[in-house]
Parts: C-alpha cells; sequence; structure tokens
C-alpha cells in the first residue's frame, strides 16, 4: 500500500453524518481520491444516491457489491452507530483480512472488544473524531493496537488530519475525550442556544442575538488561539473590577456553571463506555472433542 492515501482504498461502513464529515474532508483537501472511496450502508438508496452525486464516490447496500468494496479495500472505517454493531460485525467478519487496516469511529467500543467481535489480528485504529470535521475544523482523539504499523499510523493520521487535528492518547482516555471534543460541539451550541435566548428576551432581534452570539464565540475561540494565552487571563481582561462582566460570572457561579460542565463532560465519558459495554460479548467458540 502507498504511504500517502492518493492510492488507498477507504471504504466507509454506514454512511451517516460522520462518514460523511471524513469523506467530505479527504476529498475536498484532495489526501484521497472520490475513484478509491466506497460506501456502504443498509438500505438508504436516496441517501447512496447524494453521497454518489455530491462527491463522485462509489456508493452500495447491495450484499454482493458490499462485498467487492471490502475485499479490495486498504483500510475499512467502521461508522455505524453502537447498536448496530452485532448485525454490522456478523456481515463483515468474514470479509476483512489482515492485511487491511481497521479505523473505528465508534464510541466507547474498545478496541479488544472489536478484536474480539470480529476474531481477528488485523491492526485497529480506534477514534473519536467530532462533527466539526465536516468543515475540516474537527477535533479527532485516536489510539492505536499494538498490531498498527508506522505505515498504518501515518495513514490514519494523515486521514484524520484533512478534516481537523489529531490526538493521539492511550485508549483508556478516549472515554474522557469523547466528554471533551467528541461531545464538546453540542456544549458550545446548547451555550449559544441560551446566550441567543437570552438576547432576545433582553429586547434584541433574533437575528441581531443570532449574529452577535456567534461573532462572540467565534472571536473567543481566535483569541484563545492567536493569543495563546490561557483561556482563564483572557477571561480576567474582561472582567473589569467590580463591573458588569464580574457580576454576570458571579451568576455563573450562582448556578453552578463551572461544575455543571463538568458534570456533562464526566457524563458523555460514562455514556460513551456504557455504550460499548451494552454492544454484546462475542459467545465463547465452543471446540467439539
Ligand atoms: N455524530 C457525532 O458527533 C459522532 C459520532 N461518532 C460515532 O460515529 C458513529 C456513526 O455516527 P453517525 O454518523 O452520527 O450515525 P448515523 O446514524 O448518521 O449513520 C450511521 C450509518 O450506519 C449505517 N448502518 C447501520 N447498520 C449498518 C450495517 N449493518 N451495515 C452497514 N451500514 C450500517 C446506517 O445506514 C447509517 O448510514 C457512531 O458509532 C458514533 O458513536 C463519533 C464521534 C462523533
Ligand atoms: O453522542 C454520541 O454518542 C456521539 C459520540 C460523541 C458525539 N456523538
Amino acid at each position: 500500500m502507498s504511504t500517502t492515501l492518493s492510492q488507498t482504498k477507504i471504504a466507509f461502513v454506514g454512511a451517516g453524518s460522520m462518514a460523511e464529515a471524513i469523506i467530505r474532508g479527504l476529498i475536498e483537501t484532495k489526501v484521497a481520491a472520490p475513484q478509491n472511496i466506497y460506501v456502504m450502508n443498509r438500505s438508504d438508496q436516496d441517501r447512496l444516491a447524494f453521497l454518489r452525486s455530491e462527491y463522485g464516490l462509489q456508493a452500495t447496500s447491495d450484499p454482493l457489491t458490499k462485498e467487492t468494496f471490502l475485499r479490495v479495500a486498504d483500510v475499512v472505517v467502521l461508522c455505524m452507530k453502537p447498536k448496530d454493531v452485532e448485525n454490522a460485525f456478523a456481515e463483515l467478519q468474514p470479509l476483512l483480512n489482515e492485511q487491511q487496516l481497521l479505523v473505528s469511529v465508534i464510541a466507547g467500543l474498545s478496541i479488544a472488544k472489536t478484536e474480539a467481535l470480529l476474531q481477528t489480528n488485523m491492526p485497529i485504529v480506534r477514534t473519536m473524531p467530532n462533527t466539526s470535521s465536516t468543515i475540516g475544523l474537527g477535533a479527532t482523539g485516536m489510539s492505536f493496537s499494538s498490531k498498527v504499523n508506522a505505515t498504518f499510523k501515518q495513514v490514519a493520521t494523515q486521514m484524520f488530519e484533512a478534516v481537523g487535528t489529531v490526538t493521539i492518547v492511550e485508549e483508556e482516555k478516549l472515554e474522557i475525550l469523547t466528554g471533551v471534543s467528541g461531545s464538546g460541539p453540542a456544549y458550545v451550541y446548547y451555550f449559544m442556544e441560551a446566550m441567543i435566548k437570552a438576547g432576545i428576551e433582553g429586547g434584541l432581534s433574533a437575528e441581531d442575538a443570532h449574529q452577535l452570539t456567534l461573532q462572540t464565540v467565534l472571536g473567543a475561540a481566535h483569541m484563545v488561539q492567536l493569543t495563546q494565552e490561557n483561556p482563564a487571563e483572557l477571561r480576567r481582561k474582561v472582567t473589569s473590577p467590580n463591573g458588569a462582566t464580574q457580576a454576570s460570572i458571579e451568576a455563573l457561579d450562582r448556578f453552578q456553571f463551572s461544575e455543571a460542565i463538568s458534570q456533562a463532560v464526566f457524563r458523555s465519558a460514562e455514556r460513551a463506555k456504557e455504550m460499548g459495554e451494552q454492544i454484546a460479548a462475542p459467545s465463547p467458540v465452543v471446540k467439539s472433542s
């Protein structure tokens, strides 16, 4: 296999939002060629037709074509929901081979359980991307199984760097990373929803409240990035002694803002682990005597 992705054949099992986010990044950055990208789902033909026409890739839900896609792929990306893992893996198991790289984006599903469910020794990269990958600003956490060699590490890193940043962590940290960056976009949107609502309640037009909130979040994120100052220090600069911001931060503290975010991050991590654990364990192999 080539060490750049231009010749690499990548098969996505699952054709939902996460698969599309990664595919869009790979194609727009020209890291991978559309004709080398294969996508498959269970049955939604409209979705496959859309992906074909939008990206020029190959897409199917036909079992025989799926089989062909999976046999020729260098990299297989698992992009189904945790609840669909059992059925999808039963179909996949006989079609994968140990020369391929398996990349999983499934929240909470450990490498050991993936190996056990698929009864495989193939190299596995477990990842936790986020939806900002759609616009190339994703934050992906990644762990490698012991069977992933340097070339495959490069391939996986390159794939996700096409859609944002990559942070390599020990596998046991992927759940807390899910709490921070996997679910994280939702906290920011929720925060924005609340800010827009309060602005409207206070008398701003919906349009102004939206635009002011958006620019405020964009500006604050860029400030952290460009000044490289600590968020706490940047907050201090906004907060004039005994001023409006000090009063508002005190209001946030009265409602335990920091504790609420902390609880959200830990609960996401816990739920990711639960979802992984709820995927049925493989049944033990019974050896005939
Ligand atoms: N949405 C997010 O923010 C993030 C999601 N993830 C993970 O990504 C995975 C996919 O999530 P989404 O794309 O949001 O879900 P989605 O519901 O948009 O897409 C799932 C896709 O899997 C397909 N599928 C289901 N069973 C299948 C089978 N047996 N064979 C082939 N395809 C099958 C469905 O047809 C659908 O196209 C999940 O495991 C989730 O934990 C990870 C990081 C962030
Ligand atoms: O909510 C979920 O389960 C997935 C994992 C992180 C973001 N979405």
